[in-house]
């Protein structure tokens, strides 16, 4: 199956999924010269309710928080959707070393690690139904800037130990991903994709302009989990990211001047 590695990785990817090639695909370099203040964007509105945690999975290519989906009770609205769309989990993608590892770039600076909050469009039926559609998801990107270290961030570290290889998880309960979040909600906005494979073009992506902080031996735990499943030959969970897309023509709005 696809990975990161030099035989299965991002360039690859196009052979099994040709949507790769796609006219809206993620990530992309963000200018934000290039972008475009729309004053008729409205304020970013989330609000989670930390008993919606469920469990966090090593999935092989990341690791995430699952959300209970099943209710309107941790919605993102306002922004540039329209509608509600629920957060089903959040995951993040990271680097061998600091001076890599988000997706977005901005100006071609690239961050050691990006945070996504996964939402799908509550005009769907599911998760599943809405991944598929052109406005069925919303994600929020955060870049993690390295600084001092953030201990918010470290109560989900404090969970790697468990779910060191592919497939393992555990229950995490009582978590509001709010506090993951920077002070500002200034964002960048543009239609997109999932960033990984199935590489979908349904997302309306919604990444924001300040980092939160994230510390350099917090990333050392990112680092320490495994791609493989227990058993196999190790192989360091790192650079799971893909590179830059081409804009193909996009237009990145700012919700700020
Ligand atoms: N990195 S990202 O763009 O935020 C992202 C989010 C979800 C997913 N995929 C997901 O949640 N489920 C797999 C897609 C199922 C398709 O039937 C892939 C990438
Ligand atoms: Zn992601």
């Amino acid at each position: 199956g696809w990975g990161y590695g030099a035989a299965n990785g991002p360039d690859k990817w196009g052979e099994e999924f040709p949507v790769a090639n796609g006219p809206r695909q993620s990530p992309i370099n963000i200018v934000p010269k290039e972008a475009q203040h729309d004053s008729s964007l409205k304020a970013l509105k989330v609000r989670y309710d930390p008993s919606n945690a469920k469990g966090i999975l090593n999935n092989g290519h990341s690791f995430q928080v699952d959300f209970v989906d099943d209710t309107d009770s941790s919605i993102l609205t306002g922004g540039p959707v329209s509608g509600k769309y629920r957060l089903k989990q959040f995951h993040f993608h990271w680097g061998v070393s600091d001076d890599c590892g988000s997706e977005h770039t901005v100006n071609g600076v690239r961050f050691p690690c990006e945070l996504h909050l996964v939402h799908w469009n509550t005009k769907y039926p599911s998760f599943g139904e809405a991944v598929s559609q052109p406005d069925g998801l919303a994600v929020i990107g955060v870049f993690l800037k390295i600084g001092a270290a953030n201990p918010r961030l470290q109560k989900v570290l404090d969970n790697l130990d468990a779910i060191k290889t592919k497939g393992k998880q555990t229950t995490f309960s009582n978590f509001d991903p709010k506090t993951l979040l920077p002070g500002s909600l200034d964002y960048w906005t543009y239609e997109g994709s999932l960033t990984t494979p199935p590489l979908l073009e349904s997302v309306t992506w919604i990444v924001l302009k300040e980092p939160i902080s994230v510390s350099s031996s917090q990333m050392s735990k990112f680092r320490s989990l495994l791609f493989s499943a227990e058993g196999e030959v190790p192989c360091n969970m790192v650079n799971n990211y893909r590179p830059p897309q081409l804009l193909k023509g996009r237009q990145v709005r700012a919700s700020f001047k």
